[in-house]
């Protein structure tokens, strides 16, 4: 992966399922939902999205029917069932037990076990350590991965490997140990179990692929604010420049706002030389990082467009739809700043962001539509809602 806009070959997405089931009005705010959304309308909308992809010749993986796929290992089921385990209620003399239930499951049945969370009275009478309280009283055993479609942010590919997402929020850490294990297990990652890039970096450093945009084969953009933390920025750059994966990151300081929580919220690559851009952004602090004999060597920038177009080695055309009037903060809310490009000059939005799609079409950037009526509530946009593997470079 050189670059956001190269033709998209392959992407990883995932089909919301029975997880966006779970959310009670008293528990959405906790998995980080700002309101219930409609599961099926969902997932119709998430379909009209996968169904542009594969239109456009894109090759579309969807992590759940990937998980079921290695799952079939049953070596490869019990290890992803013990993870889980390691932070789900349940009293340490059932623990052994819940996971040789849980991985002796046909593997779609795991899979939509880890996913979707497990009742304490979903486990079977029979398994040991089960006892009375856990009957009359059921919880909620194992929590629900409701943001696991928004594969953006649990890894991001760069050139020929990943870097997996340290999540700031308990309630996706998660996440990324099923995508770990899709790209350990699955065939169409044979040869890359060793190209993590940040496999030595530790949890207690938040980084999600949602700050991360790809501006070449040598240069990152890097999102610092409301998810990953200034540390693991500086800790990612000495670990890429240290094997030589990269000179250049550009680091954005984000403001800490709901409205705001990745780079991508608030700006995406439209084309190779283009971005959709909130005037928000502007004035934001920037700064490079590039490789020195004593660590990573700081620089200050004027702003984001001067420093990404150095890194791209050309000036950086920004398209603002706000500049021309009218209520785009309320777009960029919904994401209108947040586009998957599926090739030069072509993009996938939502088609509520009336506003900024007009104003994309005006400058010669080709939009396709699909709505996003409920999947926006969860703040997540076409970009966040893939993990492209694969561009033209
Ligand atoms: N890259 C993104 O902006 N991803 C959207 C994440 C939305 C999710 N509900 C979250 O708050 O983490």
């Amino acid at each position: 992966m050189e670059s956001e806009t190269g033709a998209l070959r392959a992407v990883l997405v995932h089909s919301p399922d029975g997880e966006l089931n779970t959310l009670t009005p008293d528990d959405h705010a906790e998995f980080l939902f700002d309101e219930l959304v409609w599961p099926q309308r969902a997932r119709e909308e998430h379909e009209a999205f996968t169904t542009v992809l594969r239109s456009r010749g894109v090759a579309v993986l969807d992590l759940r029917e990937g998980l079921a796929e290695v799952c079939r290992d049953k070596e490869v089921g019990r290890r992803l069932a013990a993870q889980a385990m390691a932070g789900a209620r349940v009293p340490p003399r059932a623990r052994d037990e819940v996971i040789s239930w849980l991985a002796e499951l046909p593997a779609e049945m795991l899979v939509r076990s880890l996913l979707g969370g497990i009742s304490s009275d979903e486990v079977p009478r029979w398994v040991p350590g089960t006892g009375s309280l856990w009957r009359h009283r059921p919880w909620r055993l194992l929590d629900p991965l409701p943001n696991q479609m928004f594969t953006r942010d649990s890894s991001a590919w760069f050139r020929d490997g990943y870097l997996l997402g340290r999540m700031r929020s308990g309630a996706r850490a998660r996440e990324v140990d099923l995508v770990a294990a899709l790209y350990r297990h699955h065939p169409w990652f044979a040869g890359h179990a060793e190209r993590c890039w940040n496999e030595a970096l530790p949890p207690s450093m938040p980084i999600e692929g949602g700050d991360l945009l790809v501006l070449s084969g040598r240069a990152l953009a890097v999102g610092v604010g409301d998810r990953t933390c200034a540390a693991a920025v500086e800790a990612l750059a000495e670990e890429l420049f240290a094997r030589e994966l990269c000179d250049r990151l550009v680091v954005v300081d984000l403001p800490r706002t709901r409205a705001t929580i990745h780079l991508d919220t608030l700006v995406s690559f439209v084309d190779e030389d283009a971005v959709v851009m909130s005037p928000e952004l502007g004035g934001r602090p920037v700064c490079t990082l590039r490789p020195g004999r004593g660590g990573p060597v700081l620089r200050h920038q004027p702003d984001f467009a001067t420093a990404a177009g150095e890194a791209l080695g050309s000036a950086l055309r920004v398209l603002e739809p706000g500049r021309d009037g009218g209520n785009h903060r309320r777009e960029q809310w919904d994401d209108g700043c947040n586009v998957l490009a599926v090739a030069p000059g072509e993009v996938i939005a939502y088609e509520s962001n009336e506003l900024t799609n007009d104003h994309l079409e005006r400058h010669g950037i080709g939009v396709h539509r699909i709505p996003g009526s409920e999947l926006r509530r969860a703040r997540g946009g076409p970009r966040c809602l893939s993990c492209p593997l694969h561009r033209d470079s």
